[in-house]
């Protein structure tokens, strides 16, 4: 299986319009990938707070449009990263678009943990409730967002349902990229799964962006790794390595739960 990951540069330099276009161009040029992935809020960047309420969109939005025709002029699975969608009847979410090589949309998934504690996304957008997966030939991905990265119960729950391949795009800052890769890594050795983590590059809202956007085997081994700046990562993986892995080192089966709390 071919992936390709597009590390966005997301700049305040650039409008938003024409960073639509742009992404929309670069997927295209993918084609002869089976899956691409694309970072956390790419339209606006994850941390440009003012802009969530500017640039939201309905879930069948511009965003929604250009990449549903990106992914089937490319013919690839499409993990569009996320937009802030704007629900008619509700708030704001952070909400991950999965579309199919026909431009069909596989899947939206609406981060469940919010960043920023007492602001920004935290209490700007509303909180998913819903664990999602994605089938597609020959894994089955499990989709999480940025800071979800941190919370390992939600990779837990994602394996309990077949996720095999956990999707994590992200806009992560520059200042915690250390926990980033380790945090992929963890993730993939303990739920024996492959890691896909796409983040963005540049700097906007006067945050520098991580970059260095990975793919982690359920091994744990770094396949690939991307520099700082814009790039496409693009790797090779054999699906079949999870259920080997599992079969092989199966900790997933020794697994203890309903511990009881201390007695007093
Ligand atoms: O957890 C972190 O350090 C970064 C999280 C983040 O930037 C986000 O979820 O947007």
């Amino acid at each position: 299986m071919r992936a390709s990951l597009i590390q966005i540069a997301v700049n305040e330099e650039e409008s938003v319009d024409s960073r639509r276009q742009r992404v929309a161009e670069l997927v295209r040029r993918q084609a002869g990938s089976d899956l691409v992935v694309l970072p956390e809020l790419w339209t606006t960047g994850a941390f440009a707070y003012e802009e969530f309420g500017r640039e939201a969109e309905p879930l069948e939005g511009p965003t929604y449009e250009a990449m549903a025709k990106a992914a089937s002029d490319a013919g690839v699975w499409l993990h569009a990263g996320s937009v802030p969608e704007r629900d008619p009847d509700g708030p704001l979410y952070n909400t991950s678009l999965v579309f199919s090589p026909s431009g069909e949309l596989a899947a939206a998934y609406r981060k469940i943990h919010r960043f920023g504690f007492d602001k920004g996304e935290a209490v700007l957008m509303g909180a998913g409730r819903d664990l999602v997966t994605v089938r597609l030939p020959g894994t089955t991905l499990g989709v999480a967002t940025c800071y979800d990265l941190r919370f390992p119960e939600l990779f837990r729950s994602l394996v309990d349902v077949g996720a095999e391949t956990l999707v994590i795009p992200a806009g992560w800052p520059e200042r915690r990229r250390a926990h980033w890769t380790l945090l992929a890594q963890a993730r993939a050795v303990e739920n024996q799964a492959f890691v896909l983590a796409c983040g963005t590059a540049g700097t906007h809202a006067g945050v520098p962006q991580a970059g260095h956007s990975i793919v982690v085997d359920p091994w744990g081994e770094v396949l690939a790794e991307a520099g700082p700046d814009e790039e496409v990562l693009t790797v090779d993986f054999d699906p079949a390595k999870v259920a080997v892995t599992r079969e092989q080192f199966p900790a997933l089966k020794d697994r203890v739960l309903g511990l009881e709390p201390p007695r007093r």
